[in-house]
């Protein structure tokens, strides 16, 4: 019988950055008996100098929101795969992973209900009021104002909802929002054949027909400020926003023009142009409820992303297909 291949033996997987799964749960439930780790993370060395002196061997990365570009790839010319736990790709530099022949394996369908609750979550927090409810109860506003009114609640059931990218989340929104009573219609890079809700070719086209935008695309030079002054106007003063895609997928400038000259009616925003950076101007605005970029986490799909990222290196080092392998079409 073969004896197990000493540590140093295994190949190495580069961490640029230390995984949220790792760092919340713990590495040990995302080791393996078929690679080891290099973690980039833990030099005090840039990350080009570090991979200029330890990348020649590393065969995989396992990327969790961290750029892999040309510059890092010329570094280590015998990576052959790029685990992400993300399941939007637009760090990596896909492009330049097609040319070197690089597979990418990404975070699959792990996120798409918790990504979809969120966006539900954060449209029923604008419409409804919840996070400026909570405010005014926590400063003790209630018991020194007395009841609170916010006048701009609005009913969730019978809005017309517009989703933009009916991938496996948008899909999800679909669902959830057709069950809350109402109504849906989407916008995508083509039709989705087998799918009943209306299509719209144009985001401004769909924005004209809906109270409510939910951005579920990812983000793309096709799909950069995708949301921008026409489709802002065309959704009108009524009209709410809610991102869970990626800030680049909205003109934020423009956006929080809109918000606070009261051109849209509200936003609920998990992602930002420019993060961790936030507008200030959106900070006092109770018709804006924002999150750090976290429709992502909970504790079950952390572990599950985790482990699929480690699944698919595994399936790499025995040559078998990955588990979860993007197919850019
Ligand atoms: O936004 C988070 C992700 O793409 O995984």
């Amino acid at each position: 019988m073969a004896s197990p291949a000493a540590d140093e033996d295994l190949p190495q997987v580069l961490l640029i950055k230390n995984p949220p799964a790792f760092a919340v749960l713990g590495e040990e439930h995302f080791t393996s008996t078929k690679f080891r780790y290099l973690k980039a993370f833990e030099s005090s060395l840039p990350l080009h100098d570090f991979l200029a002196a330890h990348g020649g061997s590393v065969r995989a990365i396992l990327a969790s929101l961290s750029v892999v570009d040309a510059s890092v790839l010329d570094l280590l010319p015998e990576v052959r795969v790029i685990a992400t736990t993300s399941a939007g790709l637009n760090l990596l530099d896909l492009p330049e992973c097609r040319r070197r022949g690089i597979k990418i394996a990404n975070a699959g369908d792990v996120y798409s209900t918790d990504v979809a609750d969120y966006a539900v979550g954060l449209l029923i927090d604008v419409l409804r009021k919840i996070s400026a409810s909570n405010r005014y109860v926590k400063q003790g506003f209630w018991a020194s104002k007395g009841d609170y009114y916010p006048l701009g609640s609005k009913q969730l059931r019978g809005k017309r909802i517009g989703i933009v990218g009916l991938g496996r989340i948008g899909y999800q929104v679909a669902k959830r929002l057709e069950a809350f009573g109402c109504s849906i219609a989407y916008n995508s890079r083509k039709a989705k054949p087998g799918v009943s809700y209306p299509f719209y070719q144009t985001v401004q086209e769909l924005a004209a027909k809906s109270d409510a935008l939910i951005l579920c695309c990812g983000l793309t030079q096709q799909t950069r400020h995708l949301v921008n002054k026409e489709v802002l106007a065309a959704l009108g003063k009524e009209g709410v926003v809610v991102n869970v895609a990626r800030g680049g997928v909205i003109d934020e400038k423009e956006m929080v023009r809109c918000l606070v000259e009261g051109e849209i009616a509200g936003a609920g925003l998990d992602v930002f142009e420019n993060e961790p950076e936030v507008p200030k101007e959106l900070m006092e605005l109770d018709n804006v409820v924002m999150s750090p970029h976290c429709a992502v986490r909970t504790r079950e799909s952390l572990m599950e992303v985790g482990r699929l990222a480690v699944g698919n290196l595994e399936a790499f080092f025995s040559n078998e297909p990955l588990l979860s392998e993007f197919e850019d079409d």
